[in-house]
Parts: C-alpha cells; structure tokens; sequence
C-alpha cells in the first residue's frame, strides 16, 4: 500500500506556487458545462477529486478540453442540454462533487444515481437530500448514505430554508437546484461558510445576494459562460503554514493563494497562537482575493480555538493540531463535530496518530484537547517520536503527519497516503522542496 516514510527534518524553507482549489475547480467544472457558451479555466487543479467532477460532466455530454496543464476548455450545453448517464456516476473520493451534484441533478429531465469509493458511501447525504425534497426534489438514499439516486422531471419549487449546519456543500446543493426552480431560493446560515459557490453564480450572471447569514438567489433564464482563474488552495497552503511556523528556517514564501475571507479561518487561529504570518501581494482572480502568504518560525501558544472560527477552516483541522502539539500548553477545539464525517473521522484519526506519535490528547464530543510543550522546553526541541500512522485514506490526516516530521525525533511512517491526490498531487514534491526529509513509496 502506497505510503510515506518521514526522517527528522528540522528546518523548512523556500517559496512555493500552490496549486488550484479544489473547491472551486469543482464548481468551474459544474457551472461552466450548464453555462451558455465556452469557458476557460486556467489554474484548475488536476486532483482525483475534481477529475471525477470532470468525467461526471463528460459522462453527461460535456465536452471538456484540456489544452495545457491546468488550463481547460469547458463547452457548456447550457442549463438544459446535459445528457442522461447510462451508468452511475462514480465521484471517487469527493463528498463535494457528490453534494453538489445532487442538487444540480434534481433539476435535470433525467433519473441519476451517484455512487463513490468506500469512504464516501459511508458519508451523510441525507443533509443535502432533505432539504432538496423540500424543493420538490425526489432522491433516495441508503440509509442516509451513498448510492444517492435522483428522479428526474421534478418540479423544484424555490425554498426558504434553514440550514442545521453550516455546510458550503448543502448551501451549494440548494442554490444549484435553485438555478431550476420556479421562484427565489433563500438560505439562513448558522455560521459563515465559503462561498465559492455564490461568487461564480454572480459572475455568470445570477444574481445572488449575500449578507448576515443569509443567502438569496433568483433564477436566471440562462448562465453566461465565463473565463475563470482558480486562485491556489489555501486549505493546501495551510500545511506549509504550519510547517513554517513550527520549523527552523528562513520561513516559507506561498504564491497565488486564495483568500477568500471564508476560507481563511486557521490565518486567525493562528494569529491568537502568536504565529508569523504576513500576506503581500493582495490582488483578484476574478471573483475572488488571492494574495501570497510569507511564514517565519515562531513559538506557538496553546489557545481555545474561537467556535466562530470553526466553519471557516474546517479543513485545516488536521494541519492545526500538528501547530497545537508544537505549541506551549494546552490547544483546546470545541463546536466541531462536523470534522467527525469527513474523510475520516478527523477527530479521532488525528487522536489516535497524536497518541502514537507520544503527544498527549483528550477527544471530546466535538473536538479535542491537545497537550503542547511544558513552559521550560526550549523552542525547536522534538515533540513527536517516531511511529507509524494510519491515514485512513484521509488526504489531510497523511499530510498533516508528514509536516509533523519537521519537529519529530526518529522516523515516521504514514500507511495509506494514496488519496493524497485527491486534493494535493504536488505535495511530496512541494514538501521535498521546503525541506520535508519525505520518500513516497509506492
Ligand atoms: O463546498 C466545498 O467545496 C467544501 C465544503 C466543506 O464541506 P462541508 O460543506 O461539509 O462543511 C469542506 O470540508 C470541503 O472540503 C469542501
Ligand atoms: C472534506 C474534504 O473534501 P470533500 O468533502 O469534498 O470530500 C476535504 O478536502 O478536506
């Protein structure tokens, strides 16, 4: 089984291009192919993840063209010219492609099924199922889980609608759904989640309106194709901000990230923590901020993550709790049981690689309390022992383990790091370059 194995580094240093977001990779893919006319994306991230939404897309008659590396051509067939799948669409890994593909499906003429690997057909789907059914959607689940199944011809009714959690996946499902519905789909968020989703529509040409939680869309007659740069993934970013920050060095130089202020959480987080961290270079792709993010060691505090912050790096868990563990005192997370239905359960895979790694750690219901350095320790000293850590497949939990090999003091081996490409391909390279002592093993 593909897997890592890690010696101590110590020191991280360089500057470094991060690739595209996959967020918003996905949503280029999705709303390009039900748009009118051509766009092209350049920047796009060429992941498992998004290459799933990709053949979902070409499956359904889109024509897609990648011209360069990162650079596509998406044909769109406009909101009404996709094409029934004569098999189930499998979206690998990608609970995002499965939800928001769930609500552009209840608005297709077509029935559809959507299925996944064995970590996604054990995700929640009912979340975004439910409501759809409320706009007149008709879709089954197993049980809550995957296979999802989407009847076709609905009449979608626009909604008002609540959400029970904040979820960037069932605000996008419901506003693509919105895009068929008769009337204006309103949405009440319990906190501020990205809102990729909102900016793209906006600029091809539907109107969204968003402000104090709450999301309000009308419909549009058609989607106008537009030319997209996919800023870089600032969840992808994050691994090398926490690198740089419990590492020796010269700090690390991150180029073309997005920062998009709901994505942009674990900046704060790490802020309260006493990290170095300096954006530059603040401009635009498109709709979105991008800026490049300079790093520098530093000695990190334990904190009570704010709950506030939670929504707004929920992916970035992983990557925080190797700072935490670096950290002086006790880090403790709270208000996020959402990262118990990722990939993996984050908060006990996490747990249990901490504990084996010899860093102490209490799981709670929605979070986790970990136990940094003692007061007297000097800064730079080792923190983790060696080991072995089982990723769980999980992308995040095999790069957050791999950057804690910068402050570890023997060898650590990560098992079942294959869908690290998933999200981040480039990561062994990128990391080999800032310094990581990283050899990806087949
Ligand atoms: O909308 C998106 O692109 C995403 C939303 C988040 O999920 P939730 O909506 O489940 O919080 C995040 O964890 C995921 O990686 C990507
Ligand atoms: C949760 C994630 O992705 P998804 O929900 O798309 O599988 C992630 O990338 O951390």
């Amino acid at each position: 089984m593909p897997h890592y194995i890690t010696q101590p580094a110590g020191r991280a240093g360089g500057d470094f291009r991060i690739p595209g977001d996959k967020s918003i990779s996905h949503r280029a893919l999705m709303l390009g192919s039900i748009a009118e006319g051509t766009t092209e994306v350049r920047g796009f991230l060429e992941s498992e993840d998004c290459l799933a939404t990709m053949k979902a897309m070409r499956t359904m008659g889109v024509r897609i063209e990648q011209f360069a590396p990162g650079a596509l051509r998406v044909y769109g067939v406009g909101l009404r010219g996709l094409r029934q799948p004569g098999r189930a669409l499998d979206l690998g890994n990608s609970g995002t492609a499965m939800r928001l593909m769930t609500g552009l499906l209840s608005g297709q003429t077509f029935d559809s099924e959507l299925i996944g690997d064995a970590s996604l057909m054990k995700r929640p789907m009912e979340r975004v199922a439910a409501p759809l059914r409320l706009m007149g959607a008709r879709i089954d689940t197993d049980q809550g889980r995957p296979p999802v199944r989407i009847g076709g011809a609905a009449a979608l009714q626009g909604i008002r609608y609540t959400l029970p959690v904040a979820s960037a996946q069932v605000k996008s499902a419901i506003l693509l759904a919105g895009l068929y519905a008769q009337g204006a789909t309103m949405l009440i968020e319990p906190g501020i989640t990205r809102d990729h989703t909102e900016r793209m529509l906006q600029s091809f040409g539907c109107p969204v309106q968003a402000a104090h939680g709450e999301v309000h869309m009308t419909p549009v007659e058609r989607l106008v194709a537009r030319s997209l740069e996919v800023p870089g993934d600032f969840s992808s970013a994050a691994f090398f901000m926490v690198a740089g920050s419990i590492a020796a060095g010269n700090g690390l130089t991150l180029r073309g990230v997005g920062v998009n202020p709901t994505r942009t959480g674990l900046l704060d987080i790490l802020a309260l923590m006493g990290a170095d961290l300096r954006l530059i270079n603040h401009r635009s792709a498109g709709a979105e901020p991008v800026a490049d993010i300079e790093v520098r060691p530093s000695r990190l505090q334990g904190i009570h993550v704010p709950e506030h912050l939670v929504p707004l790096a929920i992916d970035e868990f992983p990557a925080l709790f190797i700072a935490a563990a670096c950290a002086q005192g006790e880090t403790r997370v709270t208000g996020a049981e959402e990262l118990r239905v990722k990939e993996s359960d984050r908060i006990a895979v996490m747990a249990e690689g901490l504990t084996a790694l010899g860093v102490s750690c209490e799981v709670l219901p929605d979070g986790i309390r970990i136990q940094g350095r003692p007061a007297e320790a000097p800064a730079g000293e080792a923190v983790f022992a060696g080991g072995t850590i089982d990723s769980h497949g999980d992308h995040r939990i095999a790069m957050a383990f791999a950057v804690a090999s910068l402050r570890a003091n023997a060898a650590i081996r990560i098992d079942d790091v294959a869908n690290v490409a998933t999200s981040f391909p480039d990561f062994p390279a990128i990391a080999t370059a800032a310094g990581l002592h990283l050899r990806a093993v087949p």
